[in-house]
């Protein structure tokens, strides 16, 4: 395999909730036994998350890196080291949505070449086929999560930190909410082209919940170790 240059070197950066140790410990442990089934498998092709922003990526991208001996790497950051700006909603400000969507397509382009990692894509991945043939070498899984959810999550953080979301009136959830329909009609045939699907609306209905907003992202991390697990 021809050695790619990635221009930095990944640490895993954990935050306190991202980390195994930090987990339940049921949690961490279940994801150490389920990723021993599956590794042999994987034969160290890379794990893609894809899903609307808000999804969770990011954060179970990190868990589960750990979890599988991975290393992880989001596009998103590797976009902007890449650039040289400090967040995508810079990026998108300085230079636009499409140059952001090349720069996002080369990243994905040396991701395709490396082995043992978790990417956590941006939201808007999907979108371009070219990204589908680079993710295509690897294993895609879906986090899908409900908009209200979404919405939720991503007015907590702030609409700011997502460039897409900026334009729109109104309070953070409902901008966020009303956008995110938008978006996610445009593409959920997109992220159905997924290897894997991990619903987050099944997973509380296997544990018997109302809803999804207490299912953590260790939770997630499993079932998509499980749903991986099935397409191997
Ligand atoms: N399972 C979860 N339950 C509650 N909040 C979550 C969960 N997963 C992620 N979050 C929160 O949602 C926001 C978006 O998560 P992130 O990992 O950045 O998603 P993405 O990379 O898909 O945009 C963050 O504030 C994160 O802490
Ligand atoms: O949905 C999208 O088009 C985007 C999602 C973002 O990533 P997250 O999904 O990690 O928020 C980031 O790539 C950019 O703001 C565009
Ligand atoms: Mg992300």
């Amino acid at each position: 395999m021809a050695s790619i240059n990635i221009p930095f070197t990944f640490v895993v950066s954990t935050s306190e909730s991202e980390n195994l140790q930090d987990l339940l410990d049921d949690e961490a442990l279940i994801l150490k036994n389920k990723s021993h089934e599956i590794e042999p498998y994987l034969n160290g092709r890379c794990i893609y998350l894809v899903g609307m922003m808000g999804s969770g990526k990011t954060t179970v991208g990190k868990i589960l890196s750990q979890a599988i001996d991975y290393s992880f790497c989001d596009s998103d950051t590797l976009v902007e080291q890449d650039v040289g700006v400090t967040t995508v909603a810079e990026l998108f400000q300085i230079y636009g949505e499409d140059f952001f969507r090349d720069k996002e397509t080369k990243a994905l382009e040396k991701l395709s070449g490396v082995h043992r990692y978790v990417v956590s894509t941006g939201g808007g991945a999907v979108i371009r086929d070219e990204n589908w043939t680079c993710m295509g070498k690897g294993i895609s899984v879906w986090l899908d999560v409900p908009l209200e959810e979404l919405a939720r999550r991503i007015a907590a953080v702030g609409t700011k930190t997502r460039p897409l979301l900026v334009n729109e009136q109104g309070d953070a959830y409902t901008k966020a909410f009303r956008r995110l329909s938008d978006l996610f009609e445009q593409r959920y045939k997109a992220y159905e082209n997924a290897s894997a699907r991990v619903s987050l609306e099944n997973i509380a209905a296997k544990l018997g919940y109302i809803d999804v907003s207490n299912i953590t992202p260790a939770m997630i991390a499993i079932e998509a170790i499980e749903q991986i697990g099935h397409i191997l």
